[in-house]
């Protein structure tokens, strides 16, 4: 075994940055945990007369990244530049020249995340990820290490902070929605274009990633279904609120016979499920397992030196496995064929927010409509509203299934006494599971 294992990092921003800090402060630690020192050699930039927060000698900075990919002394590559084909071929090259790979690009482990652990495999080489998935929380790690044994069940997640923070202001603060996203991106949690924070693309890749480890099957991008935060409303909170709910944005993966369905959707949570006092830019992802139950998974989902930290304990597992000759020797295949739920196998209990006609017998219109469709009301708030004559009513339904939730969507629009359909959200957290 070497006593000095070299890193060749792509990219310096704000968690390439942290990864050194991290080497540099904790490097007694982490000689004493690895049995050798740790050292970043070499460093792709795109500018290399940029002003950096951490040490690093000129000459270690370059614009090539095959100066990095190719150098025989650099055993390692700490991949923090984000990209996605472009950085799946240096990292497919990467792996070719038997480089072990560290990432944290959630956007390329999402999309391409079999074909490098199976490349990764193929050249005897380890292939880790854990800061993809909510940062600094040791969540890919709690699933292959720590419930390994178990079958898991269901897992949600809280895993975009920007939407976290974003529904959190205007629950608690009654800021408004574009404010909101203006304070998210001036502290730095959103992407660049936070289109994927508030559409729910950043937390879609992130449960594909978290459910393909968990159910153990090849679960893609395309297999979760996506809606954001765009649309809630300020009357959609306080209704919630009024029927003891708070909104999150929720990564929600459930299996049952075999059969998987993975989905990231505004969701009124009760307010004694763990996940709904989980406030800010904070992460969670509760995960329940067949045999041990409930368990949660809480902590910083983004920033510098927490997502640093994910990345170089990942980089302490690659250079414990030099140690033991192991590398590339962990099982990446799934196990299971993917198998996804019908909408008839899907259940779920809906919050859904009307404008009626104030009529007599427009209940009985709904009452007749939900029946008809085997969805049975459990709660219902009726109001008026300003405009004379119409009413706004709140109905939470009982669980039923996608397929009679999605008919009972289609024939609603053409009932006399219905003006609008306000929203529609799924409800979670209620009861046993
Ligand atoms: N920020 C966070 O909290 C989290 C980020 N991630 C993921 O980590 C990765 C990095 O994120 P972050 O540190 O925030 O990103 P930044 O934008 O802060 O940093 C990107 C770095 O990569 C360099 N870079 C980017 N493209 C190229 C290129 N084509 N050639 C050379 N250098 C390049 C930039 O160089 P230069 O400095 O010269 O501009 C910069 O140093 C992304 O995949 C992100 O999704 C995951 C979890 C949390
Ligand atoms: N934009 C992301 C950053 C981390 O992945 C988020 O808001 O969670
Ligand atoms: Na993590």
């Amino acid at each position: 075994m070497k006593d000095n294992v070299k890193v060749g990092l792509l990219g310096l921003g704000t968690v390439g940055t942290g990864v050194v800090k991290m080497i540099q402060d904790h490097q007694e630690q982490l000689a004493h945990r690895v049995g050798c020192s740790v050292e970043v050699t070499k460093v792709l930039v795109k500018n290399v007369d940029k002003k950096r927060d951490v040490e690093l000698s000129k000459e270690s900075l370059t614009l090539d990244p095959y100066e990095v990919i190719n150098d025989p002394d650099v055993d390692v590559i700490v991949e923090v530049m984000g990209g996605i084909d472009d950085t799946k071929k240096l990292l497919l090259d990467a792996l070719n020249q038997k480089k072990h790979v560290v990432t944290a690009n959630k956007d390329l482990v999402a999309l391409y995340g079999s074909e490098l652990l199976k490349a990764a495999s193929e050249n005897g080489c380890d292939f880790y990820y854990e800061a993809s998935v909510a940062g600094g929380i040791p969540i890919i790690r709690g699933l292959a290490d720590g419930l390994a044994s178990d079958k898991i069940k269901t897992l949600m997640g809280i895993v975009n902070g920007t939407t976290n923070f974003i529904l959190t202001k205007m629950n608690k603060e009654g800021m408004c929605y574009e404010a909101a996203l203006k304070e998210a991106q001036d502290l730095g949690f959103a992407e660049s274009d936070p289109t994927s924070d508030v559409e729910g693309l950043d937390a879609a890749r992130k449960m594909a990633i978290l459910a393909r480890l968990a159910f153990s099957m090849n679960i893609e991008l395309e297999d979760v279904d996506v809606s954001g935060i765009s649309s809630v409303s300020d009357s959609d909170l306080k209704h919630g609120q009024t029927l003891g709910y708070t909104m999150k944005l929720i990564g929600y993966a459930d299996q049952s016979d075999a059969r998987a369905e993975v989905s990231v959707q505004p969701t009124f949570l009760s307010n004694d499920h763990p996940l709904a006092s989980v406030n800010d830019e904070y992460n969670a992802v509760y995960v329940y397992g067949e045999a041990v139950g409930e368990t949660m998974f809480y902590g910083p989902g983004a920033g510098s030196l927490p997502t640093a930290t994910s990345i170089v304990s990942d980089l302490v597992a690659v250079i414990t496995n030099m140690r033991l000759g192991v590398n590339g020797k962990s099982i990446s295949a799934p196990q299971f064929e993917k198998q996804l739920k019908k909408p008839e196998e899907k259940f779920a209990k809906y919050f859904i927010r009307l404008h009626v006609r104030d009529e007599v017998g427009a209940f009985s219109e709904l009452t007749k409509l939900f029946s008809a469709n085997s969805i049975s009301f459990e709660k219902i708030l009726q109001l008026p509203l300003e405009e004379e004559g119409v009413a706004e009513i709140v109905i939470v339904t009982h669980k039923a299934s996608m397929e009679n939730y999605q008919k009972m969507q289609e024939q609603i629009k053409d009932l006399a006494v219905v003006r609008s359909i306000e929203s529609f959200y799924r409800v979670e957290g209620e009861g046993a599971k």
